[in-house]
């Protein structure tokens, strides 16, 4: 697998040296600024933007530029193992694809084109509850790839147990449950433009395509779509799911459970207690509360409290190979990329996501080479220096 990173560090180079400039931009970056000059303002900002005044998604970034690598000389880096393996899920390098929802504001092909570009690489995606293409579509998409499933958690017990059944028939191995959004954040953005996500594209896929949902609803999703929207918005959203009902999902659910959005320290504890099998050190990338501490800063005291019992994932300003490098170095056991790959999504469908996680690989492979590490396993906080 190190072969194949390396191989596209050369292609990237060849090309490079034959003065042929790669389709897509190789940073994350200004990948995000030619995507702002091809996506509607609607669609660019929801996906940008964070909540209030942006406060958190700068916080993110900040936190990951305080930390320094300092490299290691004649380490004997040249072959370097990347792969790891997480919850039973075997992975090329430890990265995967953060859940996003509405992905058909971005590109008609949507989840599918996402489902895709991981396979081929190998990279596990997590599908998101608020997807606009179906559980069973995106596994078909997917084929033997590895796929997790994240769940907006609805208020009705039959709702929930049908879509994990669905998911667990679909081939998706973990269940991922967010917590962080029970409502939506402030976002002055989305509300000065009157954008909401779910009422462009194709809607919300996966309740629309449930027997048990449908089958609460006066007139069917085709009949009338905004009622059921409705209908659905107020079965994700509040605060009547509480820790005292995690043994639910864990009777509608025989994988591994992980929780997102976990930002403190007795939340990560409790999350062991309550026999969960990991968390996502996440703040959504900045989208939620506005003012949050960055989800970097918190991960060491979270890695160092509940490392040994449960695994650690994080995820919130991931964009380069140096930022998986750190991330793992204070306590992760692999990190989710978000808007980056929604950018890559963007700018060539399936090609645009398969590029940004091969540049995000090699660049991670190389920062692990050139910092003197051979293995993700070896990455300790005496690597960086704050
Ligand atoms: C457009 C968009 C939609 C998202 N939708 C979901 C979702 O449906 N479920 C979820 O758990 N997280 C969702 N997230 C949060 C991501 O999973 C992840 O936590 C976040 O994007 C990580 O931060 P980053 O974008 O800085 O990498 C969404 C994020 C974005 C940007
Ligand atoms: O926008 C988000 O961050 C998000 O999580 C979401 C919620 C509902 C539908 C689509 C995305």
């Amino acid at each position: 697998m190190a072969e194949r990173f390396g191989s596209y560090q050369s292609e990237i180079y060849l090309q490079g040296f034959g003065g042929t400039k790669p389709e897509f931009s190789t940073d994350a970056t200004r990948l995000e600024s030619s995507a702002e000059a091809l996506m509607e303002p609607g669609p660019f900002s929801y996906v940008a933007s964070g909540a209030g005044s942006g406060s958190t998604v700068r916080a993110n970034r900040e936190a990951f530029d305080r930390w320094k690598l300092v490299p290691r000389m004649l380490t004997d880096s040249t072959d370097r193992d990347l792969s790891t393996s997480l919850l039973g899920t075997p992975m090329p390098a430890p990265v995967l694809l953060a859940p996003v929802g509405v992905q058909s504001i971005v590109h008609p092909e949507a989840e599918l084109a996402t489902a895709r570009a991981a396979a081929e690489l190998g990279v596990p995606m997590v599908l998101s509850t608020a997807s606009s293409k179906t559980i069973e579509e995106v596994a078909a998409a997917n084929g033997a790839g590895p796929r997790w499933f994240q769940l907006y958690w609805p208020n009705d017990p039959d709702v929930t147990a049908s879509i994990l059944s669905r998911a667990k028939k679909a081939g998706y191995t973990t269940l991922v449950v967010t917590l962080d959004t029970w409502t939506l954040g402030w976002r002055p953005c989305d509300l000065d433009q009157a954008y909401l996500p779910f009422l462009e594209g194709e809607g919300v896929a996966i309740p629309f395509s449930d027997p048990a949902f449908r089958a609460l609803l006066d007139k069917t999703p085709e009949e009338d779509s905004a009622a059921a929207i409705l209908r659905w918005i107020f079965m994700v959203t509040g605060t009547d799911r509480t820790w005292r009902q995690l043994p639910f999902l864990r009777e509608h659910w025989d994988g591994p459970i992980v929780l997102k959005g976990i930002q403190h320290v007795d939340d990560a504890r409790r999350a062991a207690d309550a026999g969960m099998d990991g968390v996502i050190v996440s703040n959504h990338g900045g989208r939620q509360v506005d003012g949050a501490v960055a989800a970097l800063d918190v991960l060491p005291e979270i890695a160092t409290a509940v490392g040994d019992r449960i695994e650690v994932l994080f995820d919130s300003g991931v964009r380069t190979g140096s930022d998986v490098l750190k991330a793992l170095a204070l306590g992760a056991s692999a990190v989710l990329l978000g808007r980056p790959y929604v950018y890559g999504l963007a700018h060539g469908g399936e090609a645009g996501v398969r590029h940004v996680l091969r540049c995000l690989l090699a660049d991670f492979d190389i920062s692990m080479g050139l910092s003197g590490n051979r293995s993700v396993g070896q990455l300790s906080p005496s690597v960086l220096r704050r």
